[in-house]
């Protein structure tokens, strides 16, 4: 007796394959692997055979509704508009990096020069 069940989907048909683990000729590992996920497309590259699809209703637990099946994200890449700004930023600081110690170098230089001069 296993203490889990692993349940798969074939073409929005949901089977609770726990008892035929032991019996699958594919093997368990392959099952397993597809525990909680859709499974039509292994199941169907495999070309299971009539008898394998008749074996399966024994195994049928529920039907899935697809309206609840989150679509699959799509890869949105950033706006245009925030890569420019995002180079405008880069100048920015390379500017002021130079900007900087020489600020920093007159300042000296005119605190010096006016102490001198004192
Ligand atoms: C309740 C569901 C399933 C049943 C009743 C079932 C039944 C069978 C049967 C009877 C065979 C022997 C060949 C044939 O008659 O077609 C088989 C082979 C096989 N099945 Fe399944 N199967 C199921 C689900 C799956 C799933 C979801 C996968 C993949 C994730 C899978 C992968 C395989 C593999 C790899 C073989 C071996 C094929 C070979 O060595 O030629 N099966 N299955």
């Amino acid at each position: 007796m296993r203490d889990y069940i692993s349940s798969c989907c074939v073409t929005s048909q949901v089977y609770d394959v726990t008892p035929f683990m032991d019996e699958h000729p594919g093997g368990d590992e392959v099952l397993l692997a597809v525990t909680g996920k859709d499974a039509t497309s292994d199941f169907e590259d495999i070309g299971h055979s009539d008898s394998a699809r008749e074996m399966m209703e024994k195994y049928h637990i529920g039907e899935i509704d697809a309206s609840t099946i989150p679509a699959k994200r799509t890869f949105v890449p950033p706006q245009q508009g925030s890569h420019v700004q995002a180079k405008d930023s880069d100048l920015l600081i390379k500017i002021l990096q130079f900007l900087v110690p020489i600020l920093i170098l007159g300042l000296a230089f005119g605190i010096r020069h006016y102490s001198k001069s004192e």
